[in-house]
C-alpha cells in the first residue's frame, strides 16, 4: 500500500523509573525527527551509543507505541521486526522452526518444503537444517531470524543491530545478505553501530542520530562532502562513519549545526555526484525529503459512521493467516515437541518426583495408621502440599521470563494471537504434569500406608493435581510479570505468607478469629492442606491403631474435630481451589496482554 517509509516530527518520551525521594521525570528520547526510508533500499540507522537508534526503530515499526507522537507512514501488516536477541525455540531444529513458521504464517502452505528449501538456500543455512537453534553460531542465528520472517514474504524488515556480536567479516556478509534481500523489492531498515568502511558502503542510505536528533540523512558517499560543507573536514583515510559519530558524541554544537542543516531529517543529502547548478563545488544536493502532508492531525476528520465502519472492517479482518483454533493446534504440537525434546529437564523432573516422593514416603513410612502421631499426620499433609506448590511455582519463575520475550516478538510479527498461545500454554503442559504428580502422589500414599481404597486415592490425586495447577498458574503469572531476578524474590515473598496461613492455628483451631478464617481462604496452601486432611482422615476412615491403653486421636473424627474441620465440605474447598486457579490464570492472561501490548 505505502511505498517509502516516511515519518515526521517523531517525539518519543518516556517516564523515567521512579526513584525514592525524586519525582518521576519525563525524558525525551527522540526530538521531533523526520525522515524517509526509500522502498527497496537498505537503510542503516547509525549514531553514538544512546543516541536513540533503537528507540527510533521501535517507534517506526510500532514495536513501541506508548509515548510516541508524530506521523508515521508504514504498512505494518506487511512488515516484520527482528529483535537483536535472536530468540528462537532452542530445542527445535532449524527445519522444525521453519516448518512451524510456515504453518502459522502462510495461508495455503502448498509447497512448504520448496519454500523452506528456497529460503534456507538463499540464506546459506541449508547445511544447518538438522541442527537445533541452540547449536547455531551467532551469525547463523541472525540468518535464521531473517529466514523465519521471510516465510511470510514481508515487504519491510526492521532489524535491531543485525551485526552486533559478529566479527567484521561476518558482519559484512550479513549486510551483503540484507542488500541482496532488498534487491527482491523489500525495504530493510536496521540500526547499526559504527560500521567499517566496507560495511558502510553496502548501505543505500544512512540515517545518523545523535542525542535524539537527526544529523544526517543520505547515501554513505555524501557524508564526507556534507560534513565538509558544514565546516567539519573529515581527515583523509578516516572512516566517515567514525568521524561523524565521534564528532557528534563530543560536541552538542555540532549536533545543532548538522541537525539544522538537514532539517532534523526533513531533508536528504541526495547524491555524491557534483551537481554544479544546484550546489556548486559541494558534491551533493540537499532535497526536501518529507512533505508536511503526512501528519494525520492536519487531515480532515471523516464522518463518524465512516470511521466506525472502517474500524469494524479492521476488526473483522484477521491479522493472522489462520484461525485461532488452527494456531492453537500448531502451538500445542510445537510446545509438546519442545517439552519432550528437553530430555535433561524431563530426567530431572522424573528424578525429583521419584526421590522426593520416596523420601517423604519413607519419613512417614507406615505411620498413616498410628493413632498417637496426630502432628505427624498434619506435617505429612503440609509437606505434600508444599512440595507440589514449590515445584510448580519455581520452574516457570525461572524459565518463563525468557519465553515471554520470544512470544512478544512472534505475536508482534503476527505469527499467532495471544488467546491461542495462552490456551496452548495452559493445555500443553497438563498431561506431563498429571503424570509426574501421580507418580509422586502414589509414592506418598502407598509408603505411609494410607487405606488401599481406589476412590480415596483418586480423590487424593485429583486434589494434588489441582493444587499443582493453581501453583503453576501463580508461577506463570510471576514469570510473565517479572524478570528472573525479581521473580526469584517475588515467588517466595508470596509463598511465605501463604505457608504461614497454611499452618496457622492448627494447635488452637477453636480460638482462630473469624477474620483469620477469611484470610486463610486466600491461601491455596491452606485449602490444599485442609483438603488432603479431609480426604485422608474423613469419609468414614477406620479407627487408627493404638499401642497404648488410650490414644486420643485414634478416632480420625477426633482429629478433624480438633482442627475444627469436621464440618468443612471438601467440595467447598475444591470450589475455592478452582476459583484461585481461575484467578491466577486470568492474572496470567492480563499480565501477558500487558507485556505484549
Ligand atoms: N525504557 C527506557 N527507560 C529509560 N531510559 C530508556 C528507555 N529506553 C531507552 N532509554 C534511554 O534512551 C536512550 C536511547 O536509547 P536507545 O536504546 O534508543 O539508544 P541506542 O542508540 O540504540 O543505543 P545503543 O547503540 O547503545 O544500543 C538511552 O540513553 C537509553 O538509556
Amino acid at each position: 500500500m505505502f511505498r517509502n517509509i516516511e515519518f515526521q516530527e517523531i517525539v518519543y518520551t518516556i517516564k523515567e523509573r521512579w526513584q525514592f525521594g525524586k519525582p518521576r521525570q519525563k525524558r525525551c528520547l527522540l526530538k521531533g525527527v523526520s525522515g524517509v526510508f526509500p522502498q527497496g533500499q537498505l537503510t542503516g540507522i547509525m549514531g553514538p551509543s544512546g543516541a536513540g537508534k533503537s528507540s527510533l526503530l521501535n517507534a517506526i515499526s510500532g514495536f513501541r507505541t506508548d509515548g510516541v507522537k508524530g506521523a508515521i507512514k508504514v504498512n505494518r501488516k506487511e512488515s516484520c521486526y527482528i529483535t537483536q536477541d535472536d530468540l528462537h525455540q532452542p530445542l527445535l531444529t532449524v527445519e522444525e522452526i521453519m516448518s512451524v513458521a510456515c504453518e502459522l504464517k502462510i495461508k495455503n502452505p502448498v509447497n512448504k518444503r520448496a519454500l523452506i528449501d528456497d529460503i534456507l538456500n538463499s540464506l546459506n543455512l541449508s547445511s544447518r537444517r538438522g541442527n537445533t537453534a541452540k547449536q547455531l553460531s551467532g551469525g547463523e542465528k541472525r540468518r535464521l531470524s531473517i529466514a523465519l520472517e521471510l516465510v511470510a514474504n514481508p515487504s519491510v524488515l526492521f532489524m535491531d543491530e543485525p551485526t552486533s556480536g559478529l566479527d567484521e567479516v561476518t558482519a559484512a556478509q550479513c549486510v551483503r545478505l540484507l542488500r541482496d534481500i532488498t534487491k527482491q523489492g523489500r525495504t530493510i531498515v536496521c540500526t547499526i553501530h559504527q560500521p567499517s568502511g566496507v560495511v558502510l558502503g553496502l548501505f543505500d542510505q544512512i540515517y545518523v542520530l545523535a542525542k535524539g536528533q537527526c544529523v544526517f540523512q543520505g547515501s554513505p558517499q555524501t557524508i564526507v562532502p556534507f560534513m565538509a560543507a558544514n565546516g567539519y573536514e573529515c581527515p583523509k583515510h578516516y572512516n566517515p562513519s567514525d568521524y561523524i559519530i565521534e564528532l557528534c558524541d563530543a560536541d552538542d554544537e555540532v549536533i545543532e549545526n548538522l541537525s539544522d542543516a538537514i532539517g532534523n531529517g526533513k531533508s536528504v543529502v541526495s547524491s555524491a555526484v557534483v551537481d554544479a547548478a544546484a550546489a556548486p563545488g559541494r558534491g551533493f544536493t540537499i532535497k526536501t525529503a518529507v512533505m508536511s502532508m503526512m501528519l494525520d492531525t492536519t487531515a480532515p476528520k471523516r464522518s463518524s459512521i465512516l470511521e466506525k465502519m472502517k474500524a469494524l472492517k479492521r476488526f473483522m479482518q484477521s491479522d493472522y493467516a489462520h484461525s485461532s483454533f488452527r494456531q492453537f493446534l500448531v502451538l500445542t504440537r510445537m510446545m509438546q515437541t519442545k517439552i519432550f525434546r528437553n530430555r535433561i529437564a524431563l530426567g530431572i523432573q522424573l528424578f525429583h518426583h521419584l526421590i522426593c516422593g520416596s523420601m517423604l514416603g519413607l519419613i512417614f513410612f507406615n505411620s498413616a495408621n498410628d493413632g498417637e502421631r496426630m502432628f505427624d499426620h498434619l506435617k505429612f499433609s503440609i509437606a505434600i502440599v508444599f512440595f507440589l506448590s514449590y515445584t510448580q511455582i519455581i520452574i516457570p519463575v525461572l524459565s518463563y521470563p525468557l519465553e515471554v520475550k520470544l512470544v512478544k516478538k512472534e505475536c508482534f510479527n503476527r505469527w499467532y494471537g495471544l488467546t491461542p498461545y495462552y490456551l496452548a500454554l495452559t493445555f500443553s503442559r497438563i498431561p506431563l504434569q498429571i503424570f509426574f504428580n501421580i507418580l509422586f502422589l502414589s509414592l506418598v500414599y502407598w509408603l505411609p500406608g494410607l487405606p488401599m481404597q481406589l476412590w480415596r486415592f483418586g480423590l487424593f490425586s485429583f486434589v494434588g493435581v489441582i493444587i499443582s495447577l493453581v501453583a503453576e498458574g501463580l508461577g506463570l503469572t510471576i514469570g510473565s510479570t517479572f524478570s528472573i531476578t525479581n521473580g526469584c524474590a517475588t515467588g517466595p515473598m508470596i509463598l511465605a505468607p501463604m505457608l504461614g496461613l497454611a499452618i496457622y492455628g492448627f494447635d488452637f483451631a477453636a480460638e482462630i478469629p473469624l477474620q483469620m478464617y477469611a484470610l486463610m481462604k486466600l491461601s491455596f496452601l491452606r485449602i490444599g492442606v485442609v483438603s488432603i486432611v479431609l480426604i485422608t482422615f474423613g469419609y468414614g476412615r477406620e479407627q487408627l491403631d493404638c499401642d497404648y491403653i488410650y490414644c486420643h486421636f485414634d478416632d480420625p473424627k477426633v482429629l478433624l474435630r480438633y482442627l475444627r474441620i469436621e464440618e468443612v465440605s471438601l467440595w467447598h474447598e475444591l470450589i475455592f481451589l478452582f476459583a484461585l486457579m481461575i484467578v491466577f490464570r486470568v492474572l496470567l492472561y492480563f499480565s501477558l496482554r500487558k507485556r505484549l501490548k
